[in-house]
């Protein structure tokens, strides 16, 4: 049972532009959820284009609305898609690529002569959760899953973190070039920006799993080469399994990677906005634990580049998450106490933390980073 992705284009740029003073207050994050996704489309389709920008559209495949209504995600899960894309069907058409049984499928019948062609291309994509090969039938996807290699056999890639709850694998992009060219493809579902689906040999990737489990429940790619050295390209936790703090797993896990290799960096830019607060969370208490109980508690003033030295995180990230928390001023000055009382906040609220070694989600004594 073989699956070739649609023809991969060869560029493989990817921008990283500043993500700006932009920070979200606390009931601007609320609304996010309910605001996103499919309505994102039509703002999108209001603004206008510039050419640079439908040519990226073009080259990442973004597409302004959702084209796909639904993502069955293994047998039993089903979920609608956040953006449209596409990449999954042949070019300049509405045909689904190659699917799980390796035959061109037309997908559905378009009236190509219809003023005002369907907005929707496909109803239900079938996507294996093993390894996401993808098919618009859902009993080749029950077929398929019986004998799925990725389900029965050993997940791939190397372990880079097993705690008792949590399993971290890292897969070369070069090595299993379709297991992660369609796991790119499946982020495009999820993530409108400018997330790459081709040259997956210039990426490695890290899957996470539920230790016992084959079955991955979100990645973060990471650059063999980056300029600016990110520590990450793109991060997605499947929407089954948002806010388990498996997000903040991975992002805290990217930056034992980029201190193991020694250098102070952080993801690539611009974020989404999920991301951006994604990353707040974590940059915030990384921070107050530094500040409060951590290397830094005992000085009566800090500057952001002992912050830096500290935590790893870029100056630039620091003044966000101290922005978002409200404890620095326009001279860059930092407000101890106002740290304080922002943590103070948080756990009344009953959020996360840091445990008593600073971490939010991962436990040092289960690393196996190997660099
Ligand atoms: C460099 C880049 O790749 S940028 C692109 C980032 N990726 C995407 O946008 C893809 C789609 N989004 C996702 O996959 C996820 O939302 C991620 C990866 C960004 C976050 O993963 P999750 O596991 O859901 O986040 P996690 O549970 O760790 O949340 C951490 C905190 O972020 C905030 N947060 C996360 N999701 C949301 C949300 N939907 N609404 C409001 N706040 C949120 C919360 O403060 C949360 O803490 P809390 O649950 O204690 O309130």
């Amino acid at each position: 049972m073989t699956m070739d992705p649609p023809e991969f284009q060869t560029s493989a740029a990817t921008a990283a532009s500043a993500v700006g003073e932009t920070i979200l207050a606390d009931d601007k994050i609320l609304t996010l959820k309910r605001s996103k996704k499919r309505t994102q489309g039509k703002k999108s389709k209001k603004a206008k284009k510039t050419p640079s920008a439908e040519n990226e559209g073009q080259l990442y495949g973004i597409l302004d609305e959702p084209n796909i209504d639904y993502v069955q995600f293994g047998v039993s899960q089903r979920f609608h898609t956040w953006y449209g894309t596409n990449v999954y069907f042949e070019n300049g058409t509405r045909k689904l690529g190659i699917t799980v049984e390796g035959k061109k499928n037309r997908i559905k019948d378009v009236e190509e002569t219809d003023s005002e062609p369907s907005k929707v291309w496909l109803d239900t994509l079938f996507v294996c959760e093993y390894c996401f090969k993808y098919t618009d039938d859902e009993q080749k996807l029950v077929d398929h899953d019986r004998v799925c290699s990725y389900k029965s056999r050993c997940a791939p890639g190397r372990i880079q973190y097993k705690s008792p709850e949590y399993t971290i694998r890292k897969v070369k992009g070069s090595k299993h070039v379709l297991f992660c060219q369609c796991l790119c493809l499946f982020t495009k579902l999820f993530l409108d920006n400018k997330s790459m689906y081709f040259k997956v040999e210039n990426y490695e990737f890290f899957i996470l799993y539920k230790t016992g489990s084959n079955k991955p429940m979100g990645f973060f790619s990471k650059d063999l080469v980056s300029f600016q050295q990110n520590n990450l390209a793109c991060i997605l936790i499947f929407p089954p399994y948002q806010r388990r703090q498996l997000g903040t797993l991975l992002m805290e896990f990217s930056y034992k990677l980029s201190r193991a290799e020694g250098v102070i960096t952080g993801p690539e830019l611009p974020l989404s906005p999920f991301g951006l607060i994604g990353y707040l969370h974590l940059w915030a208490n990384v921070i107050a634990y530094q500040l409060e109980a951590g290397e830094l508690s005992e000085r009566a003033e800090v500057t952001l580049d002992e912050i830096s030295h500290c935590t790893g995180f870029r100056i630039n990230d620091i003044i966000m998450a101290l922005k978002y928390m409200q404890c620095i001023d326009s001279d860059y000055k930092i407000y101890l106490a106002h740290i304080r009382a922002w943590k103070k906040k948080q756990a009344d609220k009953g959020k996360l933390g840091t445990n008593t070694r600073g971490n939010m989600m991962i436990d040092d004594e289960y690393l196996l980073i190997d660099v």
